[in-house]
């Protein structure tokens, strides 16, 4: 039975995730292009328009040490911790709780020249996807951020901002070096594949140019800093799995 009205939204919409799960690199070389990469981290990207909208699909793969998928996603849901880790926002409102897992967010995100400001009203849900006995399957923390138009009337709206559609999702991986025989298990022995999509429409005019250049620069630099916010965060404190 649906537990609050965007329920049945929610799995379908995460279930889509799921399925393009563990891309590994080749695979994904072979059909997305190229366009960053340092150390462990390679962002992909797609140029696609729709209807003169650029709605570049991007994906991006993280290999992060000393944290949990659980964690990585613990803090990429919480929306009370976002303002400290998300450097292009202006504001952010939660509002509504729909359960412990899934609630309702506005955002205002700070203006890139020459473009209008933008804004964001958005679903957030945080699951945990434990691997099939079969173990064949991987064991998954995923949180799915999408646009949504739930009880929209009751948000009051930032004036002269343009509404952007968007599709996220962090889908996280733990891989666990097992320790010496008889120790407990330490963040050194802790690494965390993280998968980034994201596919933003950012509604009304903007150029292409500048859109591309702001998401070229933007995306890595977002994926640095919430990473390493992490590890900040969760470095003195037990291990969340
Ligand atoms: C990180 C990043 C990448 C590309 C562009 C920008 C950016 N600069 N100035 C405005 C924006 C902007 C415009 C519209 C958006 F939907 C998001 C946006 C970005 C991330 C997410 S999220 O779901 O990954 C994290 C929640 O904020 C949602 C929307 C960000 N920021």
């Amino acid at each position: 039975d649906p537990k609050h009205p965007l329920y049945n939204e929610i799995n379908s919409v995460i279930a889509e995730h799921m399925r393009y799960a563990d891309m590994d690199p080749k695979t994904m070389e072979e059909t997305w292009p190229l366009i960053y990469e340092e150390g462990d981290m390679r962002v992909y990207k797609r140029e696609i328009e729709e209807d003169g909208m650029i709605v570049d699909p991007l994906k991006a793969i993280h290999t992060v040490s000393g944290v949990t998928g659980h964690e990585i996603c613990h803090y990429f849901y919480n929306p009370e911790v976002r303002m400290d880790w998300e450097g292009t926002l202006e504001s952010t409102k939660t509002m509504e709780y729909l359960s412990e897992d899934s609630l309702v967010t506005y955002q205002v995100h700070k203006r890139v020249w020459p473009t209008a400001q933008r804004d964001t009203y958005f679903w957030s849900h945080i699951r945990h996807c434990p691997s099939e006995d079969d173990s064949e399957s991987a064991d998954y923390w995923v949180v799915c951020n999408h646009s949504t138009d739930y009880n929209e009337s009751n948000c009051q709206m930032v004036a002269k901002c343009v509404r952007v559609l968007f599709n996220v999702a962090l889908i996280c991986q733990t891989i666990v070096e097992p320790p010496p025989a008889g120790k407990e298990i330490s963040r050194d022995n802790l690494r965390c594949r993280i998968q980034y999509s994201a596919n933003v429409n950012p509604g009304g005019w903007a150029p292409a140019s500048v859109l591309r250049a702001v998401y070229k620069r933007e995306y890595p630099k977002f994926l640095k800093r919430f990473t390493q916010y992490v590890i900040d965060q969760t470095k003195d404190k037990p291990i969340m799995f």
